[in-house]
Order: structure tokens, then sequence, then C-alpha cells
């Protein structure tokens, strides 16, 4: 038996493909590199979709439909109230989410991919005290998110910047967010449900819940210069360090490079501070010594959440990074549980019972 199902296979899948030893990730035939090279939010949702709903659609007319879904979910915002409002906001987009009706059709899925877009920079705006912006149904998701959240129209760098970080994380195998969702569809309780418990996987520290501390880190560790210090302390305090370390790359992570790569347009233009990414190179390469040095025998290296977590400070607030994860991964649950649905049969594994016997009669 291996713990955590370490290297247990789950499900055949078309949908993404991780290979750890060549840090490769493919998502439905295309290489990450292809994708990320002036990828947009609807183009990966419409090639990771395709097939799989009961209709055909390209990327221009899931950009029409989903602008017309933000407008439609926008009304759940009514709901958020005091009690709502006091949980941290990807609780409270759950929360929200959880109003939208289940089912397995398209007009599910597209409320669905509309949903976390729209119930985010509304949480966050009232939270601050502020009234929620209404969708724009001219722009695309990734501009409107920003629109929604500030009131302005974004920069065309910051737009490319997110399109970039939502078409990098929208699918990655069967990771643990991923995983809830196909057992949820397994059972057939519909895609909000499988979503609902994706996110609910996804708000975790070792998941998506990582990008939030990798600033708080890079804010403690404060210089270049202080950097090995502060590392070696954390290691032995028994802390991980966060944005390090992967499940299956034994090698970088191939989307860190791909986040790098959509921070330098905010960095030349003035839109974020060079002196940011340059500590961040330097924590980077300092965890990376200490982690090979203290632990020889485990290949250790940087995972997506490190420059995730440079990339969405250029954009949003800290606390909405988990958040901004689910609004890019929901539509790899949504095709992960189409696929498995279509599958049709139910996912339930053994254990291994370890505990008492009953005393003889
Ligand atoms: C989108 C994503 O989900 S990406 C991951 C985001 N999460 C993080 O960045 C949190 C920090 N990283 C971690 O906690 C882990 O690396 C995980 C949860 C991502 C993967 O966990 P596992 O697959 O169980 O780790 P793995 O088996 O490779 O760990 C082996 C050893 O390395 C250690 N290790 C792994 N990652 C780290 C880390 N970031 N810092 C310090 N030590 C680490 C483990 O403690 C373990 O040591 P031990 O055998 O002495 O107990
Ligand atoms: O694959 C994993 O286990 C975690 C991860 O990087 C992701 O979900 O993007």
């Amino acid at each position: 038996m291996k713990n955590g199902l370490e290297d247990v296979i789950a499900a055949e899948t078309q949908l993404s493909d991780v290979d750890g030893e060549a840090g490769r990730l493919i998502i439905r035939g295309v290489s990450l590199d292809q994708l990320v090279a002036g990828g947009t939010y609807e183009g990966v949702a419409a090639l990771l979709l395709d097939g799989l709903m009961e209709r055909s659609f390209d990327e221009a007319e899931l950009r029409g439909w989903l602008a017309k879904a933000r407008t439609k979910v926008f009304v759940h915002i009514e709901a958020a109230d005091a009690a709502l409002l006091a949980l941290p906001p990807v609780d409270a987009m759950r929360a929200l989410i959880a109003r939208l009706p289940d089912g397995e059709d398209f007009d599910t899925a597209l409320g669905l991919l509309a949903a976390p877009a729209v119930f985010l920079p509304a949480v966050l705006r009232l939270q601050r005290g502020q009234k929620p912006i209404a969708p724009d149904t001219a722009l695309s998701q990734a501009a409107d998110i920003l629109r929604m959240l500030t009131g302005k129209l974004p920069s065309k760098e910051q737009v490319a910047a997110l399109d970039t970080y939502l078409v990098t994380i929208s699918d990655h195998g069967l990771n643990a967010s991923t995983f809830a969702s196909r057992v949820i569809a397994s059972t057939q309780a519909g895609l909000t449900s499988s979503v609902l418990a994706a996110l609910s996987a996804l708000k975790g520290p070792l998941h998506g819940g990582a990008p939030g501390p990798v600033l708080d880190m890079l804010d403690a560790v404060g210089t270049a210069e202080n950097a090995g210090r502060w590392l070696a302390e954390a290691l032995e305090r028994g802390e991980r360090l966060m944005g390090f370390g992967h499940r299956i790359y034994r090698v970088r992570d191939p989307r860190a490079d791909a986040l790098k790569g959509a921070l330098k347009p905010l960095i030349t233009s003035g839109q974020v501070d060079s002196a940011r990414s340059a500590l961040a190179e330097a924590v980077e390469a300092a965890a990376l010594a200490i982690l090979k040095a203290r632990k020889p025998d485990r290949q250790l290296d940087v995972n997506v959440e490190f420059y995730t977590a440079l990339l969405l400070e250029a954009l949003f607030p800290r606390e909405a990074f988990t958040g901004v994860f689910a609004i890019g991964r929901t539509v790899g649950w949504l095709a992960h549980a189409r696929e498995q649905a279509l599958d049709g049969r139910l996912i339930r594994p053994r254990s291994v019972y370890v505990g008492p016997l009953p005393a003889a009669a």
C-alpha cells in the first residue's frame, strides 16, 4: 500500500500529462510553451472542454457565452451577508458557488466557469466596504476579472499576465483537487458538487493555498543577504518551504518559468518593482541550495506556486490568491468531472483495517 496513493494510477485521461522526470506538461496534445504563447483563458477552456459537453464550440463562441454567464451569476452577490463576508475570500466564494444549481449540462458548466470570476472580485470589494461592480459582456474573462476588482480597465500587460496564469494552471493531471472532482463525478452528483469538493481540496496550504505564504516568506526574509539564515531557521523549526517540492516533479516545475516569463513585461513597463523579483530569485537560489544539502536523497525544486505568488502580487491582494487559482483550475475540474462521468464507473478504493478486532464471545 502507498501512503498518499503515491504512484497509484487512478484514471485514464485525455486531458493532461505531467512528466515529473522531464519537467514537461502537455494539455490535450499541446505543450505548455505553445499554450502560453499568446494563449487566453477562453482558448484553453475551449480546448479542455472540447467534445466533453453536449454541444461543441470554439474560443470565440465560448467568450460570448461566458460573458453572458458572468452577468447571470452576478445576482447571487446579493446573498453575501455579514457572516459570509467574515469568511476568508475563498470560503466566501465557495459559499456563493454552493447556491448554483447542480447538473451535468453545458449551462451548468458555463455558470461554474463564470461564478468564481465574478464572486471573487465582488467578495474582495464588499470586504473592503466597496460596492461590487457588474460584469462587462464586451470584455474577456481575464480583463473583466481585473476590471470588476479595481473599477478600472486593466493594462494590456496585466490582462496578458492574468491570461498566462489562468492558462498555465488550467489543468495538471490527477492533483488532489482534480481527484476530488472525479470522485464526486463518479457518484453522478453533478458538476457543481464536483467543483465545490475540488475547491475545498485546493485551499489547503500544501496545494493551492501556498502562494500567500510564499509572499509572507519573502517579506520575512526581507533581503537577499538574509535568505540563507532565515530559510535554515525555518527548516530547523520543522517548517516546509512554501513554493518548493512536488509529488510528481523531480525537476523544476515547467510552469515556474512560464510565470516568470509572464512577469517580464510587467517589470519592463514599470508595473512590478524589479527589486521584488530580484529578492525572489535570491530566495529561490538559497532555498534550492539548502534543500539540496538537507535532503540529498530527495530532488526538491521550485514548484508553480513560487512565481505564482510574484505574478499574482502584481494583480491581486494576497488574500485572493487561492481564489484566483480556483478561477483558473475550475475548467480542469469540469473537464475531468465530465470525463469521469462519461466513463460511468464509481470510484471506490479499499482500505486495510488495522484497528482492534472484536473480543471473542
Ligand atoms: C499547486 C500545488 O499544489 S504545488 C504544491 C504547493 N505546495 C507547497 O509549495 C508546499 C510546500 N511543499 C510541500 O509541502 C511538499 O513538497 C508537497 C506537499 C507539495 C509534496 O509533498 P510530498 O509528495 O509528500 O513530498 P515528498 O515525498 O517529495 O517529500 C519528501 C521529503 O521532503 C520534504 N519536503 C518536501 N517539500 C518540502 C519543502 N517545501 N520544504 C521542506 N521540506 C520539504 C518532506 O518533509 C519529506 O521529508 P521527510 O522524508 O524527511 O519527511
Ligand atoms: O499536481 C499536483 O499535485 C499539484 C499541482 O502542481 C497542481 O495541482 O497544479
